[in-house]
């Protein structure tokens, strides 16, 4: 495991705060004042039953929706809505619940477009094909092969991404977004879809991701991944947040189990 401030009781460096944050559509409340943070080199899990909240909260800390009160620090500075490429270069990179890969391109060429999406390079010096450019294309390839390596796929890099299995494919997605250089790492239910095998694999890739010293955001359904990965959990319920500790302290809260088996708080304890 590394070491965290989270763990080490050192100076907590916060990547991302969600801070008082509310959002409503129309008349229907999907978030209600809920704050937490994300430490850097940590690994979060946010969970909650159908309709918690969850993809809302995702949403906000992407930039994909804007709070209607409160707000979303990102690197201590306000995140507002922006373009999906903007939130790459601020430094998060997400992947989808539904796989989205360039299927006609190869494994090792949609990497190194997540690797572009982060690089200096300008478009002269791309058309130009400069020193500069050739530098940091021979730089990105290496950098790209590095990351199949850390996701496991490495063999396949000339492979169509289309040809890969449903799983090499959710691997390939994570390398890409590994590919920007982010400071957070958010992953939207990347086990969906797996079988048990498969999900062990996935637990052992993502905390081998967050060794490599990226921060993770994990929103998932499936608890033994969530308790068995993650550093720490914040649990939304109707919109509120409900908890927020270990997997230990969240396994052990009333108020999750009770939401979880929805029943009363006191039936639960
Ligand atoms: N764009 C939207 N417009 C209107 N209502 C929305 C919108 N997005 C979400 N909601 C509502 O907000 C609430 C929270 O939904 P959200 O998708 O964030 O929950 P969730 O925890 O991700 O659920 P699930 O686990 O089922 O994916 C739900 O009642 C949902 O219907």
């Amino acid at each position: 495991m590394s070491e965290t401030g989270a763990q080490t009781g050192g100076p907590l460096t916060k990547v991302l705060e969600v801070d008082d944050v509310t959002i409503r559509f129309g008349g229907l409340t999907a978030l209600d004042s809920v704050s937490f943070d994300i430490r850097e080199g940590e690994i979060l899990g946010l969970i909650g039953p159908n309709g918690a909240g969850k993809t809302t909260c995702f949403n906000v800390m992407t930039g994909v929706y804007q709070a209607t009160s409160g707000q979303v620090l990102f690197d201590g500075k306000p995140l507002t809505k922006l373009a999906r490429h903007k939130i790459t270069q601020l430094g998060i990179a997400r992947t989808f619940q539904n796989i989205r890969l360039f299927r006609s391109m190869t494994v090792l060429e949609n990497v190194m477009v997540g690797a572009d999406a982060h690089s200096k390079v300008g478009f002269w010096d791309a058309l130009l094909r400069t020193p500069r450019h050739r530098h940091t294309e021979s730089e990105s390839t290496t950098r790209a092969k590095e990351l199949l390596k850390i996701v496991g796929i490495s063999a396949r890099h000339d492979e169509l991404a289309a040809n890969l299995s449903y799983g090499d494919q959710r691997r390939l997605e994570i390398a890409r977004a590994m590919a920007t250089g982010p400071k957070l790492l958010c992953l939207d239910e990347p086990a969906a879809g797996f079988n048990p095998a498969e999900k062990l694999k996935l637990m052992e890739l993502i905390r081998r991701v967050r060794d490599e010293g990226y921060t993770v955001l994990l929103i998932e359904h499936d608890m033994r991944l969530v308790m068995g990965v993650t550093d720490r959990i914040v649990v939304l319920e109707f919109g509120r947040k409900i908890a927020e500790g270990t997997p230990a302290e969240i396994r052990d809260n009333p108020a999750v189990i009770a939401a979880y088996l929805g029943v009363d708080e006191e039936d639960a304890s």
